[in-house]
């Protein structure tokens, strides 16, 4: 039978365990401090010869050292497995020999941490989550209970004091509580549940303690081939992704490091900032955490787009007009070349010259290689010239030539180098440039569509979209390969354009992906609408597509109400269901206009008064309007966007809705649903991102009608809450 102990410090088992934890942080107080003290440079003169070496040697310190940080608030272990005396240590000498917190007299001890801890013998103390050997902690079950004898999982205050267990007897003889063994793991109930239900304050939080099995499959799936997750709203796909980084630099930490290491994309920097001390708590560090723009950074956003303007911008066929732009560049010369060496001059013509055009043109090359070989080649014809009329040829003739002021410039009017901005500066400012490249690409009105706003004088002046930028990142990938990065894990993927697509494969030649995402919260007018697409413009046809449905964020209630929506904006997709049941959590108020502003803050304040975050989430166009009555009111209010740190700047935040992605809190007040379903194309989308962020409670307040699917049958299936909501 699962048992929770209460929280006691006389409990003495709870006093043996704490007495462990304070081992276990202070042997890894003194691994931080062997790192940190011990000199790893070459030579301390600073020999030139070792000044490259001690460089990285230091790097390396500093990053093993800042691994090795033990965070007060980041319990150091959160479960342990048990196994028959013997399975896992061997007796005698070594690690785990004799009795001692992972020895006992008749079981094995696996404590399961957060990193790996060994004592000043060596012997392990706490085993990294991602060792092969605690996988059972995630998979082991009363059907397989993978040799386990108990699991135990811990709980912790905030401030990391170990205050519970909950016991998991696996064994057959010990399984005797009723519950079918073939009904899988147990899961942690109850400790989960808290989990979940812990308020939110601050940025995200790992998971490692309570991952799920169908998660722990997806964090520790090999590699290769690409991972493609589709997930409901509130499944972990975020927490997934960050895991599963961890994971991977755990099992190919050396192969991802030399292919140029690790990366993940998120929507906007709040979202970053959102999930930014995830991985430094996972004791991983290195990982780039960006967005598409930022990757791809020839120059900043300072404009949107029309809808159909990012549509057809977004859209892959733009690739050929750019691609078709760039190479009619080259242009074979009209005049024979004439080279004087000395008191000779040698001449090739401008048909010899025009066959060598012609056949580097068709050579699957970067632009950029051009007129390296093409120097190379015509300085070639030269040199044949001058062997043949039995001149002598030194060794420096062919780069003497290649340099030569007549054929750089023969070279540079015949293969003219290319800026990737001023290229696409031009062709999306010269209409008849345009219709060169995109005829029978485009159509004349998509032609119209994607020409620039007012007259840029130059591509510093230039006011450059997001989707702008995929198009010179294309360029830019004509011209030369940019570099490549180990593993990219893209999150919210479903709003890529399949320009920014290719963006991001062409960062991953030879590389894999994690890509994560719902087809039901892709707000994006270029968005797709089928991963199968979405992936070929990735470059991986042949990812594998999994499906999370079981939602940890949002209580049922909500998440079925907000499902309504799906027939419309995701008729493929199955709804998801919600692990948390209960009601009471969505309530739903509606207001004579006049009198909005001051039911939602009404709202805001009953919010406040339970625990945890309380997010606002308002039309875009709204966002400061709202944000500055709620502060007139008297109410500490940050707004998303205005600062990096919004999210925990105050535990009151006013959200755009644009910028709702990703991000949750515990209460969500939602104002006025119907001018945020109507202030974009994807107006239905953005509103079911919207109602899916509330851990706990959902107020939905409104003057104008709610969209249709969600108003009249509201009374079914939300009763308790339209009574609640004449209480707001
Ligand atoms: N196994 C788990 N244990 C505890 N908490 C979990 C677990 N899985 C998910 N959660 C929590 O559920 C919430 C939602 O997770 P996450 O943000 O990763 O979901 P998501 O699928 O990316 O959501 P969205 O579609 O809205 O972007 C987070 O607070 C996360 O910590």
């Amino acid at each position: 039978m699962a048992e929770r102990l209460p929280d006691s410090a006389a409990d003495p088992e709870i006093r043996s365990e704490r007495a462990f934890l304070a081992e276990a942080r202070a042997a890894l107080r003194r691994m931080h401090e062997d790192v940190v003290t011990t000199e790893t440079v070459q030579d301390s003169a600073e020999d030139a010869d070792y000044t490259f070496t001690n460089r990285l040697l230091r790097m390396d310190r500093r990053r093993r050292a800042a691994e090795l940080v033990d965070l007060p608030d980041v319990p150091l272990f959160f479960g342990r497995l048990d196994y028959p005396r013997g399975r896992v240590y061997e007796d005698g000498d070594g690690p785990g020999a004799g009795a001692g917190p992972t020895r006992a007299a008749d079981t094995d001890r696996v404590y399961i941490g957060r990193r790996h801890v060994h004592d000043g013998r060596g012997t392990p103390l706490v085993i990294d989550w991602r060792a092969p050997i605690s996988a059972a902690f995630y998979r082991a079950g009363p059907g397989d209970p993978q040799g386990v004898l108990l699991r135990r999982r811990y709980g912790f205050s905030d401030a990391a004091e170990l205050t519970a267990y909950e016991d998991e007897p696996l064994a057959a003889a010990a399984t005797a509580d009723g519950r079918d063994p073939a009904a899988g793991p147990r899961l942690g109930d109850e400790l989960l549940h808290a989990e979940i239900e812990r308020p939110r304050t601050g940025p995200m939080r790992d998971i490692v303690a309570t991952i799920q099995p169908e998660q722990d499959d997806l964090v520790r799936a090999p590699i290769r081939p690409t991972l493609c997750v589709q997930g409901a709203p509130g499944t972990g796909k975020t927490a997934v992704g960050l895991h599963r980084i961890a994971y991977l630099l755990y099992t190919e930490r050396d192969r991802l490091r030399r292919d140029g290491g690790v990366a993940i994309l998120g929507p906007n920097r709040s979202f970053l900032s959102y999930i930014r001390r995830v991985l430094p708590a996972l004791g991983e560090v290195g990982v780039r955490q960006t967005t598409v723009d930022e990757l791809i950074a020839p120059a900043p956003v300072r404009r949107a787009d029309t809808p159909e303007a990012e549509r057809v911008k977004g859209d892959a066929r733009m690739a050929e007009v750019i691609r078709r732009d760039l190479w009619s560049r080259p242009q074979p010369p009209e005049e024979t070349l004439v080279v004087e060496r000395g008191s000779r001059r040698w001449r090739v013509p401008a048909a010899e010259l025009a066959e060598v055009l012609d056949e580097l043109r068709a050579r699957d090359m970067a632009y950029g290689a051009g007129p390296g070989l093409l120097a190379q080649r015509v300085a070639h014809l030269v040199m044949r010239r001058i062997e043949n009329s039995g001149e002598a040829v030194e060794p420096g003739t062919l780069s003497g030539l290649r340099r030569n002021r007549a054929v750089s410039a023969v070279v540079r009017r015949m293969w003219p180098k290319a800026d990737p901005l001023r290229l696409v500066l031009g062709l999306l400012t010269d209409p008849d440039r345009l219709y060169r490249a995109a005829e029978g690409v485009l159509t004349p009105e998509e032609q119209r569509a994607v020409l620039l706003p007012g007259r840029p004088r130059g591509p510093k002046s230039a006011k450059w979209s997001n989707a702008d930028l995929a198009l010179i990142d294309e360029a830019t990938g004509l011209v030369e390969r940019p570099d490549t990065i180990g593993h990219i894990v893209v999150d919210e993927a479903q709003d890529l354009s399949p320009m920014q697509c290719r963006a991001v494969a062409r960062r991953c030649s030879r590389g894999s992906l994690t890509v994560l995402g719902d087809i039901a919260q892709a707000t994006a007018p270029s968005a797709v609408d089928r991963w199968e697409t979405l992936l070929e413009h990735l470059g991986q046809p042949d990812a594998r597509l999994a499906v999370l449905d079981r939602g940890f964020r949002v209580p049922a209630e909500i998440i079925d109400y907000a499902a309504r929506l799906l027939p419309a904006i995701a008729p493929g997709l199955g709804r998801p269901t919600g692990v948390r049941q209960g009601s009471g959590a969505l309530r739903i108020a509606s207001a004579a206009a006049a009198e909005r502003l001051a039911v939602l803050t009404a709202a805001c304040r009953e919010a406040l008064e339970g625990e945890g975050s309380v997010g606002v989430i308002t039309a875009d166009d709204e966002a400061a309007a709202v944000a500055g009555r709620l502060r007139a009111e008297g109410l500490r209010t940050a707004l998303v966007g205005e600062s990096e740190d919004a999210l925990e700047a105050e535990r009151l935040v006013c959200v755009p809705a644009t910028l709702a992605q990703g991000l949750e809190f515990d209460a969500v007040v939602v104002d006025e649903p119907a001018r945020i379903a109507a202030a974009e194309e994807r107006g239905l989308h953005r509103l079911y991102v919207v109602l899916t962020r509330a851990v706990t409670s959902l107020r939905i307040v409104h003057a104008e009608p709610l969209p249709p699917v969600l108003e009249a049958p509201a009374r079914e299936a939300v009763g308790a809450a339209d009574h609640a909501c004449r209480a707001v």
